[in-house]
């Protein structure tokens, strides 16, 4: 799904106005139809309260097909003075047609008394200051009567920037939210859940395929991830899936490297080898699957040689999760990170997270590396410590500041947290899954090892890390239908079955 804001909604309607030649009004009145389809049937007595500009008018225009429907339906028009020329086309057809239409705020109230539903296009993607004066009287309005009528809002919630999420002094409090092309990247603001209500994105007769190319920013979807899907061949073997090789854990973190090993063949590696003290025997118990390549740490020199031809097997690498930040655990990094190619000629991709990103922002230069072949899965205080912005800043401002490190290291980022951001500086995708029950130890572990695997199957580094991110929230948001707490344990054991309802349902 298309994720945009208010600029990119001018940029739509330009390019359908003026490329693809639909006219204006037309647009609004697609906007229109797919809006009431939304309505409850039952629904009879409907007050449509109108702004000024084009959310005005959308609205006029529902409010013309409601009552063309036999619905009871009366306007509150807010100004009919400065109307935008489609708001005022379908403002002069409602009173043409004999929709009953107030202006006073004094009859709100009996109005608001005499509805079932309220409807609001106050401000939708203009909205371009803080409201003030009867806007934010009637707002207040709504949003006392919304404790026994339902609100609808047109586009967004009058009040909300589309941008940002940020409340323009006041907003209204919808029931439910119906907004038109894009996914608005204000909804995806948390502190603002519960003015949007239930969010549906509707349609106003643009084919998506003839307008991608105007934005590369994504809200994933289930069916977007189902078309990442790249089929299994019937006479596929292992090697056909990646050889995997995982730098993770060390004394009194082997659990972190057994979650990334166990996600990692959970989720279909072809064979997944962990580099680990060789004092840890756990692994073997814990993910029989999973081989392992034993490390003295007290004379690391003696394993790097062997390591190499480790790395010169493998076709990805994920380091990061326990490993500490050692002169040892440093060496070992490096030398995973000196060999850009493997056996076969291929690129050997990276996966870095956790020490392995706390190393990198210790030793920058190792950044030439890593370009073009890389996934960064930081948090906020990781990403905080490799760009040198602070957690306030990058939460202000994630989209930009995500897309220009992305694209200056070459890399592709994935920053946790809600909503996940995925991005390699040029297309983005925003996650739609996940929830604060999973909010525990491991979980990241489990997350690299997902993608690990996604990559070693051969899927691109954009694709890997957006399909992991949305299955590891999946897991999650399904779980907590019957469990409070969700961990890491609980997401590797219910990799494969979500895998098969995303990619088959
Ligand atoms: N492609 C699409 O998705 C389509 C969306 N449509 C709908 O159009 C709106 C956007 O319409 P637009 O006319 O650009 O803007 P608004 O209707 O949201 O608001 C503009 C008017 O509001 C005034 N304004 C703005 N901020 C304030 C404020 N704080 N206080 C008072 N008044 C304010 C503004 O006045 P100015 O004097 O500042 O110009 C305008 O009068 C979109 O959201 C969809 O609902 C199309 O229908 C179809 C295509
Ligand atoms: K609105």
């Amino acid at each position: 799904m298309l994720l945009g804001g208010n600029k990119t909604t001018r940029k739509i309607d330009n390019f359908a106005i003026n490329n693809l030649k639909i006219p204006s009004i037309v647009l609004m009145e697609n906007a229109a139809i797919s809006f009431v389809k939304h309505i409850d049937e039952n629904e009879d007595n409907f007050l449509i309260i109108c702004g000024k500009g084009n959310n005005g008018g959308d609205g006029y225009a529902i409010a013309r097909q409601l009552f063309s429907k036999g619905k009871n339906v009366k306007i509150f028009c807010i100004s009919n003075e400065n109307m935008s020329n489609d708001c005022m086309i379908n403002y002069e057809i409602c009173k043409n047609m004999g929709i009953e239409i107030f202006y006073k705020i004094e009859e709100l109230d009996k109005l608001f008394f005499e509805c079932n539903v309220v409807i609001e296009g106050i401000f939708g993607t203009g909205l371009n200051s803080e409201i003030k004066g009867i806007y934010q009287e009637i707002i207040q309005k709504i949003n006392t009567a919304s404790n026994n009528k339902k609100v609808y809002s047109i586009d967004i919630p009058s009040g909300i920037n589309g941008d940002t999420g940020e409340i323009m002094g006041i907003s209204v409090k919808a029931d439910i939210t119906i907004s038109f092309v894009t996914y608005k990247k204000g909804f995806l603001n948390s502190k603002i859940k519960d003015f949007l209500g239930k969010i549906i994105i509707e349609n106003i007769g643009l084919n998506e395929t003839s307008i991608n190319h105007l934005l590369k920013e994504y809200y994933l979807t289930p069916d977007m991830i189902k078309s990442f899907r790249i089929k299994r061949n019937e006479d596929s073997h292992k090697g056909d899936f990646g050889k995997v090789l995982i730098f993770a854990g060390s004394s009194g973190f082997y659990g972190a490297g057994n979650i990334v090993a166990k996600s990692c063949v959970r989720t279909g590696a072809g064979l997944t080898t962990v580099i680990t003290d060789k004092n840890n025997f756990s692994l073997n118990v814990f993910v029989p699957e999973a081989m392992s390549f034993p490390i003295n740490f007290d004379n690391i020199n003696e394993n790097l040689e062997k390591l190499e031809n480790e790395i010169l097997n493998s076709d990805v690498i994920a380091i990061g999760p326990g490993i500490g930040k050692s002169e040892q655990a440093f060496l070992i990094f490096e030398k995973l990170i000196s060999i850009k190619k493997n056996n076969k000629g291929n690129t050997i991709k990276l996966i870095l997270d956790a020490d392995a990103l706390n190393l990198l922002s210790e030793n920058r230069k190792l950044f030439e590396k890593i370009r073009n072949r890389s996934i960064l899965t930081p948090h906020l205080v990781e990403f905080s410590r490799l760009t040198g912005f602070s957690t306030d800043e990058i939460n202000k401002n994630r989209f930009e500041i995500t897309k220009n490190f992305a694209k200056k290291y070459e890399i592709i980022l994935l920053l946790k947290g809600k909503n996940t951001i995925i991005t390699n500086g040029e297309e983005l995708f925003a996650n739609s899954t996940g929830n604060s029950h999973m909010a525990n130890g491991g979980m990241g572990d489990c997350l690299t090892g997902i993608i690990c695997s996604l990559v070693g199957q051969k899927y691109d580094l954009m694709k890997s890390a957006g399909i992991g991110a949305y299955l590891h929230g999946k897991i999650a948001d399904e779980l907590v239908k019957k469990q409070y707490i969700v961990n890491a344990s609980h997401i590797i054991e219910n990799i494969s079955e979500c895998i098969l309802n995303i990619f088959q349902n």
